[in-house]
């Protein structure tokens, strides 16, 4: 364990005994029989820290042991084997609504989830009226919460939870269904938490928060961490595995094995490059030539043009512009070709390219260039900042005279 780590987690395992006797969960804890001989196993040796001041994600697909596991961290599970330490208090927010009274109002709900997670009487009292103006809730904090809708549950237990002042906050899946707005204001809460040292652990399946939001992740497939670092390279592993690919591609193209085509030429402004450099507003062309191994209907290819921290800005493919790629017989090629001004703020972005079914992007994929293309934003004249560089008018006039076109 790290000495400075704020959660430690050491060789942690779990199992599920769906159809034991009783007498075998007896003989389980008396540590007579093997836990693992019935049960499913569904998290193995899991070990990681959290440092604070540290976002980390855990990202995986449906069933991977990521609630499990944040179960087993809040202490609503426990593990076979393994252990866990914490310094300090925890708040979580795991299911929407779980462990509200759903009969008793948002008020009365504030201070029993307070008491669970021992917040002490008199710092409630101090914080009650903040948690409330946090919710934005008004008159409905005096209402059931059975009433509530899931954005309004979200509001409740998002405002409990980051007024707990807890150490490690652990968040599932939950901020979803917040509207944008209170979605930014918990972003920037989330941030506040984590640069006064607290830790947050993160459970999404919206990669773009995942990137967004953490600096570190761990990837969990059948229950063990297959892959953990950078939230962009894990997210790209994670979405390799749903995708059946065997490893991000983010060199030289290359063809899914057994494909009905493979893309032979990828062109960036006329050459074979993958690292590119324009000035803000110069246009960017990327070509690709594919090459048909068996007749295939319904192709599309794409490009997604993704921030330094590997969130999508823009997006764009053949099926959403009304072109279909169709190859009849082996041999057929044909070149698809972006050309896009890059009206972008000054900065380093890559753009994935992919060829995949129209209709369900994980189906018949045929390339995946994660990152395949750098792009770096020179901008000698700045003028503005952010990611977009948009034609804009900027004035200042005298009152009451508008700026003539
Ligand atoms: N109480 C339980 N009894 C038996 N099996 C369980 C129980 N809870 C979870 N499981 C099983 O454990 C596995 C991991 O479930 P878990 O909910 O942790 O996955 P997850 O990664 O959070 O999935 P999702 O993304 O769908 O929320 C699944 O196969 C699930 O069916």
């Amino acid at each position: 364990m790290r000495s400075d780590a704020l959660l430690s987690v050491r060789g942690l395992s779990k199992s599920f005994h769906t159809h034991e006797s009783r007498w075998r969960a007896v003989a389980r804890l008396l540590g007579v029989a093997n836990g693992s001989e019935q049960g499913k196993q569904v998290l193995r040796d899991i070990t990681f820290d959290l440092l604070p001041g540290q976002a980390l994600a855990i990202v995986g697909r449906n069933g991977s042991g990521k609630s499990t596991l944040l179960k087993l961290i809040t202490g609503s599970l426990l593990p076979d084997s393994g252990s866990i330490s914490c310094c300090g208090r925890i708040s979580a927010i795991l299911e929407l609504g779980a462990g509200f009274d759903l009969h008793a109002t948002g008020r009365q709900n504030m201070a029993m989830q307070a008491a669970l997670w021992g917040v002490p009487a008199d710092v409630l009292a101090a914080q009650a009226q903040a948690i409330i103006d946090y919710s934005e809730l008004g008159p409905a904090i005096d209402e059931a919460v059975r009433t509530y809708s899931s954005g309004m549950l979200l509001r409740l237990a998002f405002a409990i939870a980051i007024h707990a002042q807890a150490e490690l906050l652990i968040v599932d899946e939950a901020l979803a269904v917040g509207d944008a707005r209170f979605q930014q204001k918990c972003m920037a809460s989330i941030r506040a938490h984590l640069a006064r040292g607290g830790g947050l652990l993160f459970v999404s399946h919206d990669l773009n928060s995942v990137k967004t939001l953490c600096d570190h992740a761990i990837l969990l497939d059948g229950g063990v961490i297959v892959q953990q670092g950078h939230p962009a390279s894990v997210c790209d592993a994670y979405l390799s595995r749903l995708l059946g690919q065997q490893a991000p591609t983010s060199g030289p193209t290359s063809a899914a094995p057994g494909a009905q085509a493979s893309i032979t030429r990828l062109l960036v402004n006329g050459q074979p490059q993958r690292d590119v450099a324009l000035k803000s507003g110069d246009w960017l062309e990327i070509a690709m030539e594919l090459h048909a191994h068996a007749p295939v209907d319904n192709l599309a290819a794409g490009f997604m043009l993704h921030d330094a921290r590997g969130q999508d800005l823009f997006g764009v493919n053949t099926q959403l512009s009304g072109q279909t790629i169709r190859f009849t017989q082996p041999g057929q090629q044909c070149c698809v070709t972006l050309r896009m001004q890059a009206l972008l703020g000054p900065g380093h972005y890559t753009i994935t390219v992919a060829v995949h079914d129209a209709d369900d992007y994980t189906r018949n994929v045929i390339f995946w260039g994660f990152g395949a293309i750098a792009l770096e934003i020179l901008d000698p004249q700045g003028g503005s900042v952010g990611h977009c560089k948009l034609p804009h008018q900027l004035s200042v006039t005298p009152a009451g005279h508008p700026p003539s076109d």
